[in-house]
């Protein structure tokens, strides 16, 4: 797994600064939560990340080389950092199997043959091994996304970011994904995630990060961070965030 390090991002749209010089250091194996009120960046920073967006000045780097510098293939970089989004975004018409193989065999080279013993381990790994042939509209929204998440973890990706990823999902959906972070975690996965669920963040984080207006205003271990906040807008976010 590899180790990620933002330093100084800055991304603007239009006159807008949304990372307004972001730093960040997620070690090897660790779990970094991004929190903060809507609208605050959690989003672009990891979409920046993952070079879904091009950035205006800063470094990102990847077990410390620099991934954000131009002309470099932005598809390379993808093999190794996954992102799953809040909306599941599995292809309709094929089955789970075949969207979880599509990049594997497109990007890699790699053949069915070849790919379906490692990602029937996994499938059976995220109570999935029933599913395999189902398509998107025949399972559950907490089934599709633990199919979104194998289907990045097929990749074998170094680092994995999660955007919102309970989001769209039913309150009695939500534990069975955050359950199969808790497994990456276990296996020592580099994750990013943003997100809105203040139990697991506090729970599972390694750190955690609250982000205002694009920029990291304070973070740390989650117990210093929710126990002891040293803002008055991490207090008051985390006040109405708890309720
Ligand atoms: N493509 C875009 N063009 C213009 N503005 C954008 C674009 N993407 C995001 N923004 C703006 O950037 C700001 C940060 O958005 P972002 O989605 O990163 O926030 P967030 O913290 O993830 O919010 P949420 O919790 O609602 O997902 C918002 O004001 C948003 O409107």
């Amino acid at each position: 797994m590899a180790k990620l390090n933002l330093q100084n991002v800055v991304k603007r749209f239009g006159d807008r600064t949304v990372c307004d010089g972001i730093d960040l250091t997620v070690d090897e194996g660790q779990m970094v939560c991004l929190i903060g009120a809507s609208g605050a960046g959690k989003s672009t920073v990891l979409r920046c990340i993952n070079l879904l967006e091009p950035i205006e000045d800063g470094e990102i780097l990847l077990d410390g080389v620099d991934i954000s510098v131009p002309g470099l293939d932005p598809q390379s970089v993808r093999a190794r950092i996954g992102i799953v989004f809040q909306s599941f975004n599995l292809f309709p018409h094929m089955t789970a199997l075949d969207n979880v193989m599509l990049a594997p065999r497109r990007v890699r080279g790699r053949t069915r043959a070849e790919l379906l013993p490692q990602i029937e381990e996994m499938f059976e790994r995220f109570g999935l091994a029933d599913r395999m042939h189902n398509y998107p509209d025949q399972l559950s929204g907490g089934q599709q996304q633990r199919v979104a998440i194998v289907r990045a973890l097929a990749m074998q990706p170094e680092v994995m970011l999660f955007d919102e990823i309970t989001s769209a999902l039913d309150p009695q959906l939500v534990g069975e994904v955050l359950d199969v972070l808790l497994m990456l975690k276990q296996q020592g996965m580099t994750m990013v995630m943003a997100t809105h669920e203040m139990g697991f963040a506090r729970q599972a984080a390694d750190k955690v990060c609250f982000l205002q207006n694009g920029r990291i205003v304070e973070e740390g271990p989650p117990e210093q961070l929710f126990d002891h906040p040293q803002q008055d807008a991490t207090r008051q976010f985390l006040a109405r965030a708890l309720k």
